[in-house]
């Protein structure tokens, strides 16, 4: 779980992130929308612990999140815009790496059953990654946050680039990592596909969470709507 308790980040006299208060739930997928500076990356390198607040505190798991300190860390994955992976080895060896790290060693069956289960076509694993696609990549990141066991994962303009089917094929990865009881946190420029994947959409202007929306109850043309009307 992700809590964001009236959490603040000022650079010198700029506000880039005002008193935010959220709650992302197991299983809960909340997509945050808003204009480039409007504060969604602050908000995740807040959790990420990369920044520190200069009042209010981010959670993970209700564990207040203190940057340099692991405790937090562990529980987190994080998918940037780029996934960060080592080119010249194979999914299954990049996997393999990072699970290590994280402190679990898998057999290569159960390697392939993580990397199945974000998505990647078996003929991608004895592939290097130096090759593969922004989204092929992304499913290998997403492999090593399922293979973690992270309780959050945390995401920067994920669907930014990709293909259609790509994009789809991210959609039902993201739902599956809900159905996990994972908590899913995305800055996002995409709002059909937030309505798609989303259980709740959160609009921020300026720093300031201006509405938070449930997804089931409004469709992407009064999102893009109200999008639109917030950040005039
Ligand atoms: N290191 C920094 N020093 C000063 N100001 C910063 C710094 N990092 C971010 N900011 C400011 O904080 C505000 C929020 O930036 P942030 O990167 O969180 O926005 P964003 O919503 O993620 O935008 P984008 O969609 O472009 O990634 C912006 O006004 C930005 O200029």
């Amino acid at each position: 779980m992700l809590q964001a308790i009236d959490l603040t980040k000022k650079y010198g006299n700029q506000v880039a992130l005002n008193s935010l208060n959220l709650t992302v739930k197991p299983g809960e997928v909340f997509c945050l929308l808003g204009q480039n500076g409007a504060g969604k990356t602050t908000t995740i390198n807040l959790f990420l612990g990369f920044l520190q607040a200069t009042s209010g505190e981010a959670r993970v798991n209700g564990i207040p999140v203190v940057p340099g300190q692991p405790e937090t860390v562990k529980h987190l994955a994080y998918i940037p815009e780029v996934v960060m992976l080592y080119p010249n080895l194979t999914s299954l060896e990049n996997l393999d790496f990072f699970s290590r790290i994280a402190g679990f060693d898998y057999d290569r069956e159960a390697l392939e059953a993580y990397l199945l289960r974000a998505g990647l076509r078996e003929d991608a694993f004895d592939k290097r990654v130096g090759n593969h696609s922004k989204g092929m990549r992304q499913k290998v990141g997403i492999a090593i946050a399922i293979a973690k066991n992270a309780s959050a994962v945390l995401m920067d303009e994920p669907t930014s680039g990709l293909d259609p089917g790509a994009t789809h094929d991210f959609t039902e990865t993201v739902k599956t990592l809900a159905g996990n009881n994972t908590s899913v946190f995305m800055a996002t420029h995409d709002i059909f596909n937030a309505v798609n994947m989303a259980s709740h959409i959160g609009i921020m202007r300026k720093g300031n969470l201006v509405h938070v929306l449930r997804a089931d109850d409004i469709s992407s043309d009064d999102v893009r709507q109200l999008y639109l009307e917030t950040i005039r």
